[in-house]
């Protein structure tokens, strides 16, 4: 569904469908209004659905199994493959996505899990018995409905032999189930170990377990290899089954790697990963030893999905100290590809839960609990046999309970439901022996001849059994001690229509933070207070239980499973719709072999080069800590030092490095080169046979200096890692070393100041770089300073050709990009005004020496030229497209030799590592910029002895 909505978009900007357009006429054009326009129509398919469905006697019912044993035929939730379709009524909004037989056509789905929803037991050879597996994450997909599903995943057992493996995977294609085999071997130490001893533990803050504690032979790193190992088996079979325009939507703990392989098999795939469980604080996370692989395995999906604000809070918080990589309100940015990262809190289907009360076996079972108990308050807690889940800290708080209020002792019982799972993993099976013990204890130590207070189930209940004890039970008890999500806690308030009964609620599931004003939260280490707890909880009086359920209800019923899945595949989609309409604004990458072969045929070649983030050498991807002083320092590349040579010696190129550094950065890097330096954004220019001149504006203002230095000293103390440089021309705060969510605050306190405090009225631009804040005298920027360099060069050089090749590369702030439309001529840009430097500036060097009045004379010719350009743009308002100046037209040469002769394709402008951009193209490293340096020198060897041409 979402899908066709989204394509018609793109197609034609218009919502599809004629009674849509007719309702609304408005197209929606940002990300929020697409999405309420989704929702509305959501709304208005599910409405016609269930009509439709009251009225052919509720099918929803039927489709789910009774029992936890499914024979062959039975359903499972999941449509079969004739049921692919349902709601007629949704035609109207499908208009342009149909199906060849009129029918609309559902969004196709891969649902990735470790876990089939069902598990298979064999019966023969060729003869299979599938069950239901049992987990929030089986239950709540399970409720999922809208789209034309199929799940992949593993089925829970070894199946070594080619028949029993065909056979059981045709057993599993009825029920839209695609099996990924994993051997004995793999399972061990994929599922058993790094999912389960290694990840699970560290997400629910347990900590990970000491090397020694590792299965005794196995080691960290081999069980992480077979986890690698499993995710690319997994995405083997998502590359068979997946067809163009599927949403493949990957989930939990157990497939933080299969986002990365799959966009390496295809990068257009649309992958959404989904965590069912925490994600911890950054800190936690840290200590894992593969935390940045998964981190960055998991970025490589398009939408990544959390069951809460704080998880998804903690995941960014983790890309930005770990990966050091760009957090902001949408995501996580990382060199202009963005992965959206939010919170999609998971559901239950209530309505399941609802009709099921009313079914006659379920009554019965009622009938019969109601018997059991009669005269006793029940208690219930439904939990995996997890060590996350509490059920010791539950058991003891109960016999806290029991101690303290002696006259409950015969008037209550908790019924404990344990549900066996991952039985191989060691710390699984001391848990089970763990509780048996705490509880037989309590029974001997409370119970009589014909009553124990704990029932306590070492096994798993069907669906009708579960619904009737949720309906007859008074108080809940769930003391997990971190938990995803929780979905027994949404199941017990979706079965008390009648009862109203009591949840106690731990403040540590996710489950919190939604149904936590209609809970009692619980801090399920504190056992006095869980024990105060339940004694609330027994004597709450009928008003208070009612308002407390009819809260949690409501939210129970409208924060379906339905409509968790439909809001993340639709943000999904909308995630790529939008990276598409991003994708148009950015440049293209450089076409380096077009750049190449334009110098080779060039005969006046400028290159301008920026230095920090383009030439530099980057910190090595496994030693980067970003904290260290070696790293502090601005070095050149160091592959770059033969190119580089080789290019500045070459006679028909002319180098330029424009940087905001000051003088000595330069001196130290480049002074070695016969090349031209350009310090403080072309405050100062040298050719390095030569002295630093400078060519600042004379009228300059500095008298700001000192009020931004009192500042910038301020945030460096108290920002520990931060630093700032005092240049002639500017001062530059710097926080990238610092601690980045506190470098960013304090940058923005500081950005406050100097916006609106008593250095707003300076004559200064402040300038927001991604880690840094920099004030500058007001117009000073790289593109105004490259008139003056320009003039400077071409007077030095005493050029007779005009320059026929301008290659401009840099990872400049937005600031500065004037200096790639300085050469454009459709791009409006204005020059600063020229005037001859100060000399007694209190704050200019002494050996600095202003422009001579030739190279002002030049500059001022180019200026007058853009001027002249652009007015006759002006002039032709009308149709601005009408005429286009070249660079040739513009700096024809009325006033004598002309300087550039530029035609469109002579001009490569290119920015950096960055997203958008006004350069003409993109280079998205560093080496990058290294290759295509490389490539042009190698270039000028291989011409070697035809520069006879020599024009200068
Ligand atoms: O498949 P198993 O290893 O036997 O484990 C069962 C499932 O446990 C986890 O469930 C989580 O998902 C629930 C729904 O989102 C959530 O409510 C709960 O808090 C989580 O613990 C696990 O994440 C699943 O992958 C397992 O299948
Ligand atoms: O005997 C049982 C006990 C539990 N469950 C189901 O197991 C799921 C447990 O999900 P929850 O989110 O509470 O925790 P998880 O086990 O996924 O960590 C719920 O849907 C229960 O209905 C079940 O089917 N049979």
């Amino acid at each position: 569904m979402t899908i066709c909505v989204l394509q018609a978009f793109l197609q034609d900007g218009h919502m599809p469908g004629n009674n849509y357009n007719n309702c609304n006429p408005c197209t929606p054009r940002t990300r929020l209004e697409r999405l309420l326009r989704e929702r509305e129509i959501r709304k208005s398919i599910r409405s016609t659905h269930s009509n439709e469905e009251a009225r052919d006697g509720n099918r929803q019912g039927e489709l789910f199994g009774n029992d936890t044993t499914l024979i062959e035929g039975e359903n499972l939730g999941l449509p079969s493959e004739e049921e692919t379709w349902e709601g007629v009524g949704a035609r109207a909004f499908f208009d342009g996505c149909e199906k060849q037989d009129g029918r609309p056509s559902k969004q196709r789905l891969l649902v990735v899990a470790n876990r089939l929803p069902v598990s298979a037991v064999r019966k023969g050879e060729d003869s299979w018995q599938l069950e239901i597996s049992v987990g929030g994450l089986v239950s709540a997909l399970l409720g999922v409905k809208e789209f034309d599903a199929r799940w992949i995943g593993w089925a829970g057992v070894n199946v070594p032999d080619e028949i029993g493996q065909k056979a059981l995977t045709k057993a599993l294609a009825e029920k839209r189930c695609i099996p990924v085999f994993l051997d004995e071997e793999i399972v061990h130490q994929y599922y058993n170990g790094y999912c389960n001893n290694i990840l699970w533990p560290l997400f629910h803050y347990l900590g990970l377990p000491q090397e020694d504690r590792l299965a005794t032979t196995r080691s960290f790193q081999s069980q992480f290899d077979a986890y690698k190992k499993a995710n690319h088996m997994f995405a083997e079979i998502v590359n068979q089954h997946y067809e163009e325009g599927d949403v493949v939507w990957c989930h939990d703990y157990h497939l933080m790697f299969l986002p990365k392989c799959l966009k390496e098999y295809n990068s257009n795939m649309k992958v959404g990963w989904f965590l069912h469980t925490p994600f911890p604080s950054s800190e936690i996370h840290r200590t894992l030893p593969s935390r940045s692989e998964l981190l960055r395995s998991v970025l490589a999906a398009d939408l990544v999905g959390f069951h809460t604000y704080d998880y998804a809070r903690h995941f960014v918080s983790a890309c930005t100290r770990i990966l050091g990589l760009e957090g902001t309100p949408e995501g996580v940015e990382d060199q202009g590809r963005l992965t959206r990262v939010a919170a999609f809190p998971i559901g239950i289907d209530s309505e399941r839960f609802i009709r099921a009360i009313e079914l006659p076996q379920v009554q019965d079972h009622i009938k019969e609990l109601k018997e059991r108990f009669a005269g006793r308050k029940v208690m219930l807690g439904v939990d995996r046999l997890d060590m996350i889940k509490g059920i010791p800290q539950k058991i003891l708080a109960f016999e806290k309970f029991l101690e303290e209020n002696p006259s409950w002792r015969d008037k209550v019982v908790l019924l404990q439901i344990a549900v066996p799972t991952r039985t191989d993993v060691p710390e699984y099976q001391k848990l089970t022996s763990q509780v048996h013990e705490i509880v037989g204890r309590i029974n001997g130590r409370f119970g009589t001849l014909t009553a124990v207070p704990i029932h306590h189930l070492d096994r798993s209940l069907d669906f009708h059994a579960l619904c009737a004890l949720y309906a007859v039970t008074d108080v809940a008890l769930v003391t997990s001690l971190r938990d995803g999500m929780n979905l027994v806690s949404y199941e017990f308030v979706a079965c008390q229509a009648s009862k109203k009964g009591v949840l106690i609620l731990s403040e540590f599931a996710g489950a919190a933070q939604s149904l936590g004003a209609g809970a009692i939260l619980v801090n399920p280490w504190n056992i006095t207070e869980v024990a105060a707890s339940i004694g609330y909880a027994l004597n709450m009086p009928a008003d208070e239980r009612e308002k407390r359920h009819q809260h949690n209800f409501m939210h129970v019923t409208t924060h379906t499973s339905q409509e968790w899945a439909a809001t993340f595949v639709s943000e999904l989609n909308d995630t790529i719709f939008e990276a598409q309409l991003r994708t148009r604004q950015v440049p293209p990458f450089l076409p380096i072999k077009e750049a190449v072969n334009h110098y080779l045929t060039s005969n006046n070649r400028l290159l301008i080069l920026g230095f920090n983030a383009a030439l530099n050498e980057p910190v090595s991807a496994l030693g980067r800590r970003g904290d260290q002083i070696r790293e502090m320092e601005l070095k050149l590349h160091p592959e770059l030092k033969e190119p580089l040579k080789k290019l500045c010696d070459d006679p028909k190129t002319t180098v330029v490095v424009l940087s905001g550094s000051d003088r000595s950065v330069l001196d130290d890097n480049f002074g070695e080169y016969n090349m031209w330096l350009a310090a403080e954004n072309g405050m100062f220019l040298r050719l390095t046979t030569g002295e630093w001149m400078t060519t600042m504006p004379e009228n300059l203002n500095m008298e700001w200096v000192d009020s931004v230095k009192h500042v910038f000293e301020y945030f460096t103390e108290r920002t520990p890692r931060s630093h700032f440089e005092l240049r002639e021309t500017s001062l530059l705060w710097n926080y990238k070393y610092a601690d980045i969510e506190f470098g960013r605050l304090q940058a923005r306190d500081m950005l406050q100041h100097l916006w609106t405090g008593p250095i707003s009225n300076a004559s200064v631009d402040v300038v927001q770089g991604s880690r840094s804040v920099e004030v500058r005298a007001v117009g000073v920027t790289k593109g105004a300073a490259i008139d003056r360099i320009l003039g400077e060069i071409v007077h030095n050089k005493g050029m007779k050709a005009p320059i026929d090749y301008v290659l401009c590369v840099g990872h400049f702030l937005p600031k500065d990009e004037d200096v790639y439309t300085f050469f454009e001529p459709e791009l409006p840009c204005e020059p600063q005004p020229v005037a001859r430097a100060v000399v007694g500036n209190p704050i200019m060097p002494t050996v600095a020496r202003p422009l001579t009045s030739k190279a002002r004379s030049i500059s001022m010719r180019l200026r007058k030229q853009r001027s002249f350009a652009m007015e006759k743009q002006a002039n032709n308002h009308g149709n601005l497209n009408a005429w286009r100046p070249t660079l040739r037209d513009r700096m024809s040469p009325h006033e004598g030799s002309s300087v550039l002769d530029l035609k469109g394709d002579n001009y490569f402008s290119c920015a950096v590592a960055r997203k958008r951009s006004n350069a003409r193209y993109l280079l998205a490293s560093i080496n990058d910029v290294v290759t295509l340096l490389k490539e042009l020198s190698e270039s000028l060897s291989a011409v070697d002895g035809t520069n006879s041409r020599f024009q200068w």
